[in-house]
């Protein structure tokens, strides 16, 4: 029998990953998912054993939108835990979330942490088995569905499995058609901020992308999202209706969050912190029935589990020596705007070199992108960047790279011939044309990383600068991938 390590398992699901050929071909030829991508994944969930009503025992929280809506479920996982402690109830809360920063398995945790090795193989090979036909009565085989979601049916095996009695999903893309739609009667469905992002798919326009977000709701079942531009809120209005959904709450900053310490310090954040109370709220009015939340303070439980959320990769901090990187995987306009307004208020009150390190492979406006982060940072006047890095995120495998980063679905021409990262360099001197301002290409990550802590070197050997002046501060952003290969790095190997 061939070998049945996590290293084989995250081998075999990266065969499931769509190649970047395919995809243009897809697009090219206006291929767009639709509805049979999920009656398919309903005989797949059939053939492991569950019809869709199996998925209602997980007592599911979902969560769709185009920003926040890791934070919020991370949110809810961090309070319904708080309750698993202090109570005993959820016994298990699971986690479904994408993309991973580190290692796949980190998309499947179960009472916070990432399920083991040995336990995601265990799974993945039973998934795999029984969609080969290999179980009792030798059905055909099922042709395996794509990469995320291959996760997905692995999670729902995965958590049926373990006793899961709570679980918090975070919708792929878009929703009405992602295989985290299976689930029937969630206990609560959520629809962070709306904006623009995988418009092939989803479609130009805020109204379509909010049609496809607003498709997890479900009849029976309360729904919640927060403040939305008019177009956007319009369309969840509708489909709620169509839907016949218990409730529909638009969801204000909770003004109970005054006397909480949520990181980082800014509205965007309380309001996935906001969303995710009510949330959270919901779910355990249903695991215990004579839950209420009180009008005017948030009980220890909920203010533990918003102040220690740990969701990596998201406006996260790290110090060595003098160099602090600040990594935030933003890869959208709007957020894009968030992460350099975060950077440039926390560093501008510490003189020292700003460093951008900056990627994005994948998507078609990825040049705007990196404009719209050079005119926040000038907007805001606080700080400038000193030397600016452009490298792709590839796994290099003479670093010990794992099967976890890799990605088919990028083009390999334009990684190897780093033509993404000469643009953006001839687009950043465009832009600022001071001589004072180096500007960089390197082929990886670990390279970035290196040239940073070289400036560090460079600036200790000179020693006689003004005390203070030698802190480096180093934003990465622009991808998550780019975020969770510095993690990597940073962290050291097995940092999941
Ligand atoms: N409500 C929000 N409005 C605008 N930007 C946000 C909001 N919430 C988070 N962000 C920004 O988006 C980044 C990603 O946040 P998060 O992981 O919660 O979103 P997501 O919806 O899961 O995104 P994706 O899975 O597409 O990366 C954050 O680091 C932050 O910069
Ligand atoms: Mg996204
Ligand atoms: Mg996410």
């Amino acid at each position: 029998m061939a070998s049945r390590t996590y290293d084989d398992a995250v081998g075999l699901l990266n065969t499931l990953q769509t190649p970047h050929k395919v995809l243009n071909e897809r697009v090219a030829a206006g291929v767009r998912i639709d509805e049979t991508a999920n009656n398919e994944l309903r005989k797949c969930l059939a053939r492991i054993g569950y019809s869709p009503s199996d998925l209602d025992k997980l007592n599911i929280v979902h969560v769709a939108g185009t920003k926040g809506k890791g934070s919020t479920c991370a949110y809810v996982d961090s309070i319904l835990s708080q309750y698993r402690k202090s109570h005993d109830v959820p016994r298990r809360v699971g986690l479904f979330t994408s993309p991973h920063l580190i290692a796949v398995r980190e998309r499947i945790r179960i009472n916070s942490v990432p399920i083991s090795a040995p336990l995601f193989a265990k799974y993945f090979f039973e998934v795999w088995d029984a969609l080969d036909g290999a179980g009792v009565g030798s059905d055909a085989p099922l042709k395996k569905p794509p990469y995320f979601r291959y996760l997905t049916l692995m999670s729902y095996h995965a958590f049926l499995q373990e006793g899961v009695d709570a679980a918090i999903y975070e919708v792929g893309v878009g929703g009405e058609y992602d295989s985290t739609n299976l689930v029937q009667r969630p206990v609560a469905t959520g629809i962070s901020k709306l904006g623009i992002d995988h418009t092939f798919t989803l479609g130009e326009t805020i109204d379509k992308i909010a049609w496809h977000k607003a498709g997890i709701q479900k009849s029976g079942v309360p729904s919640f999202t927060v403040k939305q531009l008019p177009a956007a809120m319009e369309v969840v209005e509708k489909r709620a209706g169509e839907r016949d959904v218990k409730s529909l709450k638009v969801i204000d900053l909770d003004p109970r969050l005054q006397k909480v310490k949520i990181r980082p310090d800014a509205d965007f954040q309380r309001s996935n912190a906001s969303l995710a109370i009510a949330l959270a709220e919901t779910a355990l009015k249903k695991l215990y029935p004579n839950f209420q939340l009180p009008p005017d303070s948030l009980p220890k439980e909920f203010v533990d589990g918003l102040e220690g959320v740990v969701w990596r990769g998201r406006c996260e901090t790290k110090a060595e020596g003098n160099i602090t990187w600040f990594l935030d995987g933003a890869h959208t306009e709007d957020s894009i705007l968030v992460a350099t307004r975060w950077f440039g208020e926390q560093c501008s009150q510490i003189p020292g070199t700003r460093v951008l390190i900056f990627n994005q492979q994948g998507h078609r406006e990825a040049v705007p992108l990196l404009e719209g982060l050079f005119n926040a940072i000038k907007a805001q006047g606080l700080v400038k960047f000193d030397h600016v890095v452009f490298c792709t995120s590839a796994p290099q495998e003479k670093n010990g790279s794992s099967k976890d980063s890799v990605n088919y679905s990028l083009d390999s021409n334009a990684i190897s011939g780093l033509t993404m990262q000469k643009t953006f360099a001839e687009k950043w001197r465009a832009l600022d044309p001071s001589p004072s301002t180096t500007i960089k290409v390197l082929p990886c990550i670990e390279d970035a990383l290196e040239y940073v802590r070289g400036l560090d070197l460079k600036s200790r050997e000179a020693g006689d600068e003004i005390e203070g002046s030698k802190e480096i501060q180093a934003l990465i952003t622009g991808s998550l991938h780019l975020v969770g290969r510095a993690l990597g790095v940073l962290d050291g190997v097995d940092a999941a």
